[in-house]
């Protein structure tokens, strides 16, 4: 079978299916030229054909290696102008990915931005990709990690308001994180013993107990059983040190307690270039690093390179099984 990625194009009032379209090119044009893109490698674009069509250059249908499974819109769409019946639509993209993993028709799935705030307001609710491909997989936790700039940077927990960050550390998520964590990085990243660092919550990871408590009772006694279990976990460390660029280098991967607590630092380090990735699917997943760009669609001037890494990554990820070879963060 050939190496097949499914590529949803993401909201349609957005840059995503303009960016597909380019990716769709610059794939086609480096299929089996580039050692990244062998010759058996092909891309299945999820999306409305039509507005592929309207929002590309290219005509999909005579790029080698490129195909497009349409699934329509709920109603036309505008760049730059969210139409809340097509928060279902960009569901829609997504099932059919996820069906055609579970068919075998695809090894893994690429995907472009869609807006969560649409997506909700249809009637859905919708706290990220990540969460819905855990849900669909029938696995019980995923771990997004985002990786670029030389970073690996792996979050504890995702999408939550802040405030019910620190009921969300708990011991059972953080053994399951850590084991993901390190369970992927070998398996998929090809790490033989990967260092992980893992962040404080509070300031001066609790400052020993003087600023929070999260560190003494819930952090450290899971790196701890980590530890035990063999996984090669330190910590906690204070975030904002941890994060100077000489002390990150000594580990392959960063774990921080919440979403802006790690995002920054490496869309700081790599926005554009980096690759967002679930891991703990049965499936390779990777996706952009950056959002819908309501005010760059329909330009031409959205930057294609997050979405071509995402690409070159799910590649690399596929096979890292079979060649045992490494992933770049
Ligand atoms: N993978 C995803 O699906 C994903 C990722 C991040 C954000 N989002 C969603 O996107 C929506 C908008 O989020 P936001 O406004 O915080 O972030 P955004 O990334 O859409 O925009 C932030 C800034 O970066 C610029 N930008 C974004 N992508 C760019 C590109 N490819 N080239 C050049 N400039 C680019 C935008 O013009 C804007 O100025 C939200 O609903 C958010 O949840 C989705
Ligand atoms: N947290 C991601 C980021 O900031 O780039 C983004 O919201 C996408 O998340 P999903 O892959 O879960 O949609």
């Amino acid at each position: 079978m050939p190496r097949r990625l499914v590529l949803t194009t993401g909201e349609p009032a957005g840059i995503g299916p303009e960016l597909s379209v380019v990716a769709a090119g610059w794939f086609a044009g480096v299929r089996g030229r580039d050692a990244a893109v062998p010759g058996d490698a092909e891309l299945v674009l999820v999306g409305d054909r039509g507005l592929l069509a309207q929002r590309g250059a290219l005509d999909l249908a005579a790029l080698p290696g490129v195909s497009v499974r349409h699934v329509p819109l709920r109603e036309p769409s505008e760049p730059g102008r969210l139409a809340v019946a097509n928060g279902r639509y960009v569901l829609d993209t997504l099932d059919a990915a996820i069906a055609m993993i579970g068919q075998s028709q695809a090894q893994a799935i690429v995907t472009a931005p869609v807006h969560k705030g649409v997506i909700n307001d249809a009637g859905v609710a919708f706290s990220g990709h990540t969460e819905y491909l855990q849900e669909h997989a029938g696995v019980d936790k995923v771990v997004m990690m985002l990786a670029g700039g030389g970073l690996r940077v792996a979050l504890a927990t995702t999408h939550l308001p802040l405030r019910a960050v620190p009921d969300a550390i708990t011991p059972e998520t953080l053994d399951r994180v850590l084991r993901i964590l390190d369970a992927d990085l070998r398996s998929r990243f090809g790490l033989a013993a990967p260092r992980i660092a893992v962040c404080g919550l509070n300031p001066h990871a609790g400052e020993g107990g003087h600023l929070g408590h999260e560190e003494i009772d819930v952090i450290a006694p899971a790196i701890g059983r980590a530890r035990a279990a063999g996984i090669d976990a330190h910590g906690p460390l204070p975030a904002d040190t941890l994060f100077v660029p000489s002390h990150v280098a000594q580990y392959d991967a960063a774990l921080a307690m919440f979403h802006d607590q790690g995002l920054p630092v490496l869309k700081h380090a790599s926005f554009g270039h980096g690759v967002n990735i679930t891991l703990g699917l049965p499936y390779v997943r990777t996706s952009v690093d950056h959002g819908t760009a309501l005010d760059l669609a329909g330009t031409g001037k959205a930057d294609p390179g997050s979405l071509q890494e995402a690409i070159l990554t799910a590649l690399q990820m596929t096979r890292a099984g079979d060649a045992g070879a490494g992933v770049p963060a």
